[in-house]
């Protein structure tokens, strides 16, 4: 689905916080990507997304064909969930799924929508604007309008943060699904339990450099001493 080569991305060019990150990512797959706080995560999300300026890529490739990160018809079909979003403070889910259903060229499935917003017992703050919500609400609506995207590769940077229990069991179910369906999916996490729920490869990024991919362990203790 994505092959990512050379993939560079810096806040100060001569010291880049990404050096040469290759991986690649198959339909119906969720790929772990870890590393300590601090290590780049958030920015090498963020720059395949072109939501980060300073970066460069040696290819990029979606379902084969060769893109950039601000290739339209790739954009259409990726969507990244931040950690912390505080943008559109006051507009509510509802808006923000009609304004992504016009960005992204996408049909609204309100059946969909509903599902989700049960999943996530988000109900009560449908219309609510973003800024009033909790963290953990806020995260919720991130993470409603990422599924209902329903695009083909969907980037999830630190999901679990703020949810609480029956939130996360349902995220991973929605994980879970999306790979059913063949989206292709890359989580980034500080609980190992995501991955060895979700994931059936692991990406380690320490020092500016990813790994090449390894099987993510069984034991959740296996996966914290991957970047021990
Ligand atoms: N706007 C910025 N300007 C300068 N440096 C930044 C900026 N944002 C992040 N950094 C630095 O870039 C590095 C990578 O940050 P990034 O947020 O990508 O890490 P991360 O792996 O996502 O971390 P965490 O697990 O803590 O969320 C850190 O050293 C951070 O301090």
């Amino acid at each position: 689905m994505l092959e990512v080569e050379h993939l560079s991305a810096w806040y100060d060019r001569k010291n880049p916080v990404v050096r040469d990150a290759s991986f690649g990512i198959s339909p119906g797959e969720a790929v772990g990507l870890i590393g300590v706080n601090g290590a780049g995560k958030t920015t090498m999300l963020k720059a395949l997304c072109h939501a980060h300026r300073g970066c460069s890529v040696g290819a990029l490739r979606y379902r084969g064909r060769p893109v950039t990160p601000a290739t339209a018809a790739f954009k259409r079909q990726r969507y990244l969930a931040l950690a912390e979003d505080s943008s559109f403070p006051t507009w509510s889910l509802d808006t923000f799924v009609r304004f992504l259903g016009r960005a992204y060229g996408a049909r609204r499935r309100a059946r969909l929508l509903d599902e989700l917003v049960e999943g996530f017992d988000f109900g009560r703050y449908r219309g609510a604007p973003f800024a009033s919500l909790s963290s953990g609400s806020r995260k919720k609506a991130s993470l409603i309008a990422a599924f209902h995207a329903q695009v083909d590769i969907l980037l999830l940077d630190e999901p679990v943060d703020f949810l609480d229990f029956s939130a996360t069991e349902y995220l991973y179910q929605r994980i879970l699904a999306a790979k059913e369906h063949g989206q292709a999916v890359l989580l980034s996490s500080h609980i190992a339990e995501s991955f060895t729920r979700c994931t059936s490869r692991l990406l380690v990024l320490s020092s500016g450099s990813l790994s090449a991919p390894v099987p993510t362990p069984a034991d959740s203790r296996d996966v914290a001493s991957l970047i021990a």
